[in-house]
C-alpha cells in the first residue's frame, strides 16, 4: 500500500476497526478515569491521543486491548478478525535473560507456536525493524533505541491489524526518537495497519498522525478531534515546513484549552 492509498483509507469514509461507545471507567477508589468516551478508530488511520497527565490516555489503550473492562458503555469490533492487537509500552520490557529472537518469539510461544515454526515470522519482524542481524544478541548488548525496536518487533510478530503504542519513544533521546518516528511511519505506510499512539508531545503527534484526539482530565474525556491534513510520506523537510508549524500551533492551542477545561456541573 502506498502513501496515497493510505490517506484515502484514513479519510472520514473509512469504517471503524473499533468503536468506543459511551465508555465510562471508574476505578474502585472512585477515580473517574473516563467519562462518556465515544470514539471511532478508523481503519488505516494514524491516530494520536494527546492530553495532560491523568486524562485517561493509557486507560483507553488498556480497554481497547482488553486489559480491563469499561464500567459502562461498550467497545465494539465490527469485524472480529480485526481483533489481533500489538501493544508497545513506554519501557521495552524485554526479558534480560533471553536473546532478541526469544523475546520476539514470546507472543507466538504463548499461542503454542514452536521455535522452529516461529522462525520465519520472528525473523521477518526483526527485519522490519532493521535488527535481523541481532537475533542472537541479549538486551544488555543493545542501545535504548534498539531495545525499543525489539519491543516493536515483538508487537508486530503476530501480524496485528491494530498497533497500540503508549508513549513508546518518550524515554529516548531526540535523534533516536526522530529516527524511530520515521521508521514507524515507513512501516505504517508499507503495511497499512491502524495505529493508536499515546503521547504528551504536540510536535511528535503532528509529525506522525493523520488525526489527533485531544483529551482533558478530571474526568478524562475527548475535547477536540483534529485532522492533520498533510500528505505522507512525511520526512525531515516536513518537520521544518510552514504546514507543520501551522498544525503544531493549532494543536498546541487545543491542548491549552484542554488543560484549562473544566466540567460545568
Ligand atoms: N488501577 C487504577 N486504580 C485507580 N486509579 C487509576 C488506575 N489506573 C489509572 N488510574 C487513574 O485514572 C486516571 C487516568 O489514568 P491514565 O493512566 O489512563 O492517564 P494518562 O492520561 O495515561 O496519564 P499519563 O499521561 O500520566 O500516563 C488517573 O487519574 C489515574 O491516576
Amino acid at each position: 500500500m502506498n502513501g496515497t492509498e493510505h490517506l484515502m483509507t484514513s479519510s472520514n469514509a473509512a469504517p471503524p476497526i473499533v468503536s468506543l461507545q459511551g465508555v465510562n471507567k471508574v476505578f474502585s477508589n472512585g477515580t473517574v478515569a473516563l467519562k462518556d468516551m465515544t470514539l471511532d478508530i478508523r481503519m488505516g488511520e494514524f491516530l494520536s491521543l494527546l492530553g495532560p497527565s491523568g486524562c485517561g490516555k493509557s486507560t483507553v489503550l488498556r480497554l481497547i486491548a482488553g486489559l480491563g473492562e469499561p464500567s459502562s458503555g461498550r467497545i465494539v469490533w465490527p469485524a472480529p478478525d480485526d481483533h489481533e492487537i500489538g501493544f508497545v509500552f513506554q519501557e521495552p520490557t524485554l526479558m534480560p535473560w533471553a536473546t532478541v529472537f526469544s523475546n520476539v518469539w514470546l507472543p507466538l510461544r504463548l499461542k503454542g507456536v514452536s521455535k522452529a515454526a516461529a522462525r520465519g515470522q520472528v525473523m521477518q519482524a526483526l527485519e522490519m525493524v532493521g535488527l535481523d542481524g541481532f537475533a542472537q544478541a541479549y538486551p544488555r548488548e543493545l542501545s535504548g533505541g534498539m531495545k525499543m525496536r525489539v519491543s516493536i518487533a515483538r508487537a508486530l510478530v503476530t501480524r496485528p491489524k491494530l498497533l497500540l503504542m503508549d508513549e513508546p519513544f518518550a524515554a529516548l533521546d531526540e535523534i533516536t526518537r526522530f529516527k524511530l518516528n520515521n521508521d514507524l511511519l515507513h512501516l505504517w505506510e508499507t503495511f497499512g495497519w491502524t495505529v493508536v499512539f499515546v503521547t504528551h508531545s504536540v510536535f511528535e503527534s503532528v509529525y506522525l498522525s493523520s488525526r489527533i484526539v485531544v483529551m482533558a482530565a478530571r474526568p478524562g474525556r475527548v475535547v477536540e478531534d483534529l485532522a492533520i491534513d498533510a500528505p505522507y510520506p512525511r520526512d525531515d523537510d516536513f518537520r521544518t515546513s510552514t504546514l507543520y508549524n501551522d498544525h503544531c500551533r493549532t494543536v498546541s492551542h487545543a491542548l491549552h484549552r484542554a488543560m484549562e477545561a473544566r466540567v460545568v456541573a
